[in-house]
């Protein structure tokens, strides 16, 4: 018992004690569990063997219901889809007689279809065209169009899934089957009163003329309809009290001028006048009977108008309305309602077509330009109403005012009023453009599938495009061709890769793989596209170096020329400057402004030349030969020859200079002053001499002997021409040019022969004189130192030239001092020995040195006093000091011109200039200074 009772007592208490505050809540059991919930003994008796399998061919097995087709959009608007048979023709070869289509009188046209029928070549094309179709059937509702295989995208296959059509017909549908499906709630509704509207809507030779009219044998809608009608008006108590009326007319362009609206009904003025939306005079026939109809329907038939095309023997080129009107006489019993006019109005359109197709041309096309518009506009309402009626937030745009037959349709097209249209496509893969278009236009729904056939292949597409815009970014940089050839070798490594993981994964070793074949023709397609886009990439870049070349080719023909200006003008400017130094100092100048005129119409020549030839002239050599010779011969004091040189470094040059002066005075200093001006390369030999003496043994008579062999420079750089230049010779000490070139040679030899040739007569004849000149002028030109310029213009020339450049004063004084220097060669004899010895002091002391002194080297009039044989120093100016230096002795020829000077011809060429006596004897200063 106690036992009992330890058993029957609570446990003890445990120390902690755990409240739950919020218990788990349990799923409340349903009916259903909790009846056949098994009782706890049972389950617990349940061994684990008895689980049930879970029912899983049971659930594979349950058929899933189909999802609901999509609902046509609305009653007010019916969409059918009527497919044509692919095998049309087939029949028709079978009948070997050829029957009219229709019910009514044909087309004289139609023979043609006979002939055509009866030719078997042309049914075997057909036949050939029409076998695979482009268009299944999903089911009642819905259609799958799929494109040909050669408009299928690369590696893409779509298919487009249209749906929500009230019924579609498949290819071996009856027109029965289309008017009891179409038709006939339609025609109730029309007999209870209500409007309504069918069309027929499709590319060309689909099948709309067939599916309303159709034929004695296959009667189309508007036949059926017309029989049902009277049927039921027959059969109706009532049917006394409504009466119909039939009107048809079309709409058609003629010319392309404008629509036009043409009753078929009426007689002979059968064009209807168009206002807006209404259409007026048009007639409306009373029919009583079937008879009466089919044969109106029939007349209207025969006018109306009709062509043959490629896609059609017998096309329709109007739109086709056909109005039968129901008017109540009084209250109707059966319908209870206030009878009221209705209208059924069924509608053949012209079917849109492709100029390729039908081969239309002319007047044809013009027609089918209006059919294709007309159809066009009808299709835009129709996807508007469709768009409209799926959202009705979206507005209802409104198209119908740009064709006639939409503004007639108005109604209809806006959902007011009741429509049912039937589309009718052709199925074959020929017809599949025309078909995807009016069913993307016109169908309620429309889904488009894409099915990927292999994934790498799309993969690798999607690497391709991106790499061919990195080409087209590149392309618009400066791109060199190193970068370019790196590019497309990275691109082809990356793609031999990609290929070779592909072959890789398309199990290389499996030789029945077909994608294998597929490898290797993505790798032929993807280095075609490589090609392709590299070589557009290199033509864009070559493109855009070549545009580059021909800016710069500009730049550099504009700079050139800027170049020739400012040269230019330079050299007039130094004409300028000489000139009027010549009128001040009363000196001439010509052969320094001969050469710069001779130089501007260098530069002249040679921009021309340039232009033509586009030479570099920084390729050209300079050559430079120079000559100078000065010798005193007064015993006292120094005579300075002062040489003022100009170079150019432009170009070629070569200087041939000359110098010769000599004084006789023997108590005063006599200076010679020997103006050698640059010569240049171009070979134009300038030969000039002037020789003067003065013999007055008092006072000094500053004597002024010049006596150049120029060559005027053919490239002459003004800049350079500034450069100042002194050497200064004494008769021992000939400073001599730096560079004896052979001409100087020839004419140093020269002038020695004849310095030996005088020993013994030391008198020479005025002959001589000018034979020696003419030799050294010889010599100078047999090495080709003759300018272009200089043979193009004579002496004569030139000194015109030069008449003109100079000013007038200047012009006179050079004039005078020409005839002075002709007159000293001519007439005085002694000047003519002074000059003869001259030069042949100048030879000897050439020939006694033949040392080469550097170039641009003034010597300091101090060297004079050393010894023969002793090399002249050196003497290195700074800039400032050579510029110094050339202002003072332009100064100093301005002193000494500055006292009275009486030439040779008597008469008085002095220049007056006012001194004073600091300046005078500042200048004496630097003069000592700096050792002129
Ligand atoms: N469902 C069909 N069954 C048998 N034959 C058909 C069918 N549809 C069309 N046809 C035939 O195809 C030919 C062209 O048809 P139809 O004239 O009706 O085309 P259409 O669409 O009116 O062309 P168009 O717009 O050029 O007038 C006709 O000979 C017609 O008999």
């Amino acid at each position: 018992m106690e036992e009992k009772q330890k058993s029957l007592s609570p446990p003890p208490c445990p120390s902690t004690v755990t409240v739950r505050r919020n218990p788990p809540r349990r799923a409340r059991a349903t009916p259903y569990t909790t009846t056949t919930k098994p009782p706890l003994s049972s389950l617990a008796s349940a061994k684990p063997h008895d689980v049930p399998t879970f029912p899983i061919d049971e659930i594979l097995s349950i058929q899933i219901p189909q999802s609901e087709p999509k609902q046509a959009i609305a009653e007010s608007l019916k969409i059918f889809l009527r497919i044509k048979p692919l095998k049309t023709f087939t029949k028709v070869t079978t009948t070997t007689k050829s029957r009219p289509r229709n019910v009514w009188p044909q087309n004289p046209s139609k023979k043609n279809t006979a002939k055509e029928n009866r030719n078997p070549e042309i049914t075997k094309k057909v036949k050939k065209k029409d076998e695979e179709a482009c268009i299944t059937l999903n089911d009642s509702y819905s259609v799958t169009l799929t494109p040909p295989q050669s408009l299928q995208e690369l590696k893409r296959s779509k298919t487009e899934v249209y749906e929500g059509f009230s019924h579609v017909f498949p290819a071996d549908c009856s027109q029965n089957d289309v008017y009891d499906k179409m038709v006939q709630p339609l025609l109730e509704d029309f007999m209870k009163g209500k409007s309504g509207m069918l069309a027929a809507l499709g590319p060309s030779g689909s099948g709309k003329t067939h599916t309303v009219f159709g034929s004695l044998k296959d009667p189309g809608i508007v036949s059926i309809t017309l029989r049902q009608i009277f049927k039921k008006n027959d059969e109706s108590s009532s049917g006394s009290l409504r009466s119909f009326n039939l009107s048809i007319f079309e709409i058609c362009s003629e010319r392309g001028k404008g629509e036009k609206a043409y009753d078929l009904l009426g007689g002979e003025s059968s064009e209807l006048s168009v206002q807006q939306s209404t259409i007026r005079g048009l007639k409306e026939v009373p029919i009583q009977n079937l008879e009466e109809a089919e044969s109106l329907i029939g007349q209207a038939m025969l006018k109306r108008a009709t062509a043959t095309t490629n896609s059609n023997s017998q096309s329709s080129r109007s739109q086709c309305i056909i109005n039968i009107r129901a008017s109540c006489n009084g209250f109707s019993n059966e319908t209870k309602l206030q009878s009221s006019d209705a209208m059924l109005t069924i509608v053949d359109l012209a079917g849109a077509e492709r100029e390729k197709r039908t081969g239309n041309q002319g007047e044809r096309l013009v027609e089918s330009n209006f059919i294709n518009n007309t159809s066009m506009v009808f299709g835009q309402c129709l996807r508007s109403l469709l768009e409209y009626q799926k959202n009705r937030k979206k507005g209802l745009q409104k198209h119908h005012q740009n064709s006639l037959l939409t503004r007639y349709l108005r109604d209809y097209l806006e959902g007011k009023k009741r429509m049912a249209l039937i589309l009718t496509v052709k199925a074959g893969e020929e017809d599949y453009l025309d078909t995807s278009y009016l069913l993307r236009q016109a169908s309620p729904y429309m889904k488009i599938k894409f099915d990927n056939t292999e994934e790498p292949c799309n993969k690798r597409q999607l690497k391709t495009f991106p790499r061919a815009e990195k080409n087209k970014k590149i392309k618009l940089s400066a791109p060199k061709t190193s970068q370019i050839e790196e590019i497309f070798h990275g691109e082809r490594c990356q793609i031999s890769q990609e290929v070779n993981l592909q072959g890789k994964k398309a199990d290389p070793t499996d030789r029945s793989s077909p994608r294998l074949e597929h490898v290797a023709q993505d790798k032929n397609e993807r280095d075609h596209i490589i090609m392709r886009n590299f070589s557009r990439v290199l033509w864009n870049v070559l493109k855009q170096c070549n545009e580059k070349l021909k800016v710069a080719e500009g730049e550099i023909f504009t700079l050139k020329d800027s170049l020739r200006r400012e040269q230019l003008k330079s050299l007039g400017l130094e004409t300028e400057l000489i000139s009027l130094k010549s009128s001040c100092l009363a000196e001439p100048c010509i052969p320094e402004v001969e050469v710069i005129v001779n130089a501007k119409e260098l530069l002249e020549v040679d921009a021309a030349l340039t232009n033509e030839r586009n030479v570099d002239d920084d390729s050209c050599n300079l050559i430079k030969a120079r000559r100078e010779a000065g010798a005193e011969e007064s015993s006292e004091t120094p005579v300075p020859n002062v040489v003022r040189n100009a170079d150019d470094d432009s170009c070629n040059l070569i200087e041939a200079r000359r110098e010769a002066g000599s004084e006789e005075s023997s108590k005063s200093p006599v200076p010679n002053v020997v103006r050698n001006v640059d010569v240049d390369s171009c070979n134009l030999v300038n030969p000039r001499r002037e020789a003067s003496a003065e013999e007055s043994s008092e006072s000094p008579v500053p004597s002024k002997n010049v006596k150049d062999a120029e060559l005027v420079p053919c490239h002459l750089s003004s800049e350079n021409d500034a450069e100042p230049r002194q050497s200064v010779n004494s008769e021992g000490n000939v400073g001599i040019p730096s560079t004896i070139t052979h001409v100087e040679a020839e004419v140093t030899d020269f002038q020695r022969d004849q310095a030996i040739q005088n020993q013994d007569d030391p008198t020479p004849s005025p002959e001589q004189v000018e034979v020696s000149q003419d030799c050294i002028n010889s010599g100078l030109s047999n090495v080709q130192t003759k300018s272009a310029i200089s043979r193009r213009f004579p002496d004569s020339e030139k000194q015109e030239r030069n008449r003109r450049l100079l000013p007038a004063s200047s012009r006179s004084l050079t004039e005078e001092m020409n005839d002075l220097d002709i007159k000293d060669i001519q007439t005085e004899k002694q000047q003519v020995k002074t000059t003869k010895t001259r030069v042949q002091k100048k030879a000897v002391s050439i020939q006694g040195q033949e040392t080469e002194v550097p170039a641009r080297e003034a010597e300091p009039a101090s060297t004079k006093k050393q010894k023969n044989g002793q090399k002249p120093k050196r003497r290195l100016q700074p800039a400032s000091s050579v510029l110094l230096t050339r202002e003072i002795n332009t100064l100093e020829i301005e002193d000494d011109i500055a006292e009275p000077k009486v030439n040779r011809g008597g008469k008085k060429t002095t220049v007056s200039q006012p001194r004073s006596q600091g300046s005078v004897t500042l200048l004496r200063l630097l003069t000592n200074n700096l050792h002129l």
